[in-house]
């Protein structure tokens, strides 16, 4: 069942449209993340949600109420039984943990909400800590912290504003998980907005790349890895390219070679492209490969090895594209030395261009 319906949804300040008549549902039990570069307009879709804004055209509704719709009905933001979690946790500064999750439960009594609220830390792990005060805790257990305090309510719905982005790397996938287990095990739909390609394909059940106010894709991480709709998506998803290419009655002149063009090629017209991969479509010469897969040799120059906390990673250049690619410690060929690869064909990502050697940006979307 839908739980929140966005249509065509419209935000301008002054000269600038924050949004361009942005639609979208997001159904009871969902984790959405929003994912997006930098003024995408995804907090401002999060805080016309939370009611902190108003809508300039279209509606917005929570289950069957309408909560804003331009020039009509506006449910103030305390009525709409939402929770919030943001970057900078947001806490009550001279109010234990407890007593910082109890706040929002007022209404039971003191007796009933100190005991929820007791339970609520548990489960975000904090059950020894009730009594700290936020400065006696670190980064993370304050976010645990605002999290309990934002499920404590019961929200129909969960908004986060990239809640980890003043994290440690480490912690942030730590926290992640548990934002992941805890909003599902409560059964509570959430709008998680980040531009973190990782953190939205590790957590949401769909994700919706955004640009420039505008939704390019709404889709399962799955998908959303093997089929990007636009360059922009693929290489905002942390695909590599572009490598230029021509497609030629079914044969594929890439920077490699010619080669057989695989099957995704079909539905596109004989002419230059643009190519694109994830390194998982790149195999090392010893890695185990499906027999029957269509692999394309290439070779690459290594630029040099990173330590990556645990994992050793080979920078290399693939024909004028650097990227990054996980090898164990055991396969660690020298700086300037070549390595043999093999492409898995059927992994790439093809868009159509006029101009083969330009990378996409978000002004060009608009
Ligand atoms: N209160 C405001 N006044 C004027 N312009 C605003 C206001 N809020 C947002 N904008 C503009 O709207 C656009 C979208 O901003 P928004 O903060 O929603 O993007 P974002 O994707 O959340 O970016 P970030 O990841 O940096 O927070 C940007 O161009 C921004 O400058």
């Amino acid at each position: 069942m839908t739980l929140l319906h966005i249509d065509s949804a419209r935000k301008r300040f002054g000269g600038t449209t924050a949004l361009h008549d942005l639609s979208l549902q997001l159904q009871e039990g969902e984790i959405l993340c929003l994912l997006g570069p930098s003024g995408s307009g995804k907090t401002t879709l999060l805080r016309l949600v939370a009611g902190l804004e108003r809508l300039d055209g279209g509606s917005m509704r929570l289950g069957a109420t309408v909560i804003d719709a331009a020039g009509g009905p506006f449910l103030p933001p305390e009525q709409r039984q939402l929770g919030m979690v943001f970057q900078d946790y947001a806490l009550w500064p001279h109010l234990s943990a407890l007593d910082n999750v109890a706040l929002p439960l007022h209404r039971l009594g003191r007796d009933k909400s100190r005991e929820q609220a007791r339970a609520m830390l548990a489960d975000v792990g904090l059950a020894d800590l009730a009594d700290r005060h936020p400065h006696a805790l670190s980064g993370g257990q304050q976010q645990r912290v605002a999290l309990a305090r934002a499920l404590a309510v019961r929200p129909r719905l969960l908004l986060c504003d990239e809640p980890l982005s003043n994290l440690d790397a480490g912690l942030r996938e730590e926290l992640r998980d548990l934002i992941g287990s805890v909003v599902r095990e409560h059964g509570i739909s959430a709008l998680y907005i980040t531009h973190d390609h990782r953190e939205a394909l590790a957590l949401a059940d769909r994700v919706g790349v955004m640009a420039q106010g505008r939704l390019l894709q709404l889709s399962s991480p799955r998908a959303l890895l093997r089929q990007p709709s636009t360059e922009f998506v693929a290489h905002f998803t942390g695909a590599h390219g572009p490598w230029p290419a021509q497609l030629r009655a079914g044969r594929l002149h890439a920077p490699w070679g010619e080669v057989c063009a695989p099957p995704q090629c079909k539905a596109l017209a004989d002419g230059p492209l643009c190519l694109y991969l994830r390194t998982t479509a790149l195999h090392l010469p010893h890695a185990r490969v499906n027999q029957d897969a269509l692999l394309w040799p290439v070779q690459a120059r290594v630029l040099s090895h990173l330590t990556v906390g645990e994992h050793t990673e080979l920078r290399i250049d693939l024909h004028g594209v650097t990227l990054r690619l996980p090898v164990s410690d055991d396969l660690a060929p020298a700086a300037g030395s070549t390595v043999s690869l093999r492409i898995a064909a059927e992994q790439t990502l093809f868009y159509p261009t006029m101009n083969p050697t330009r990378k996409t940006t978000t002004e060009e979307l608009t």
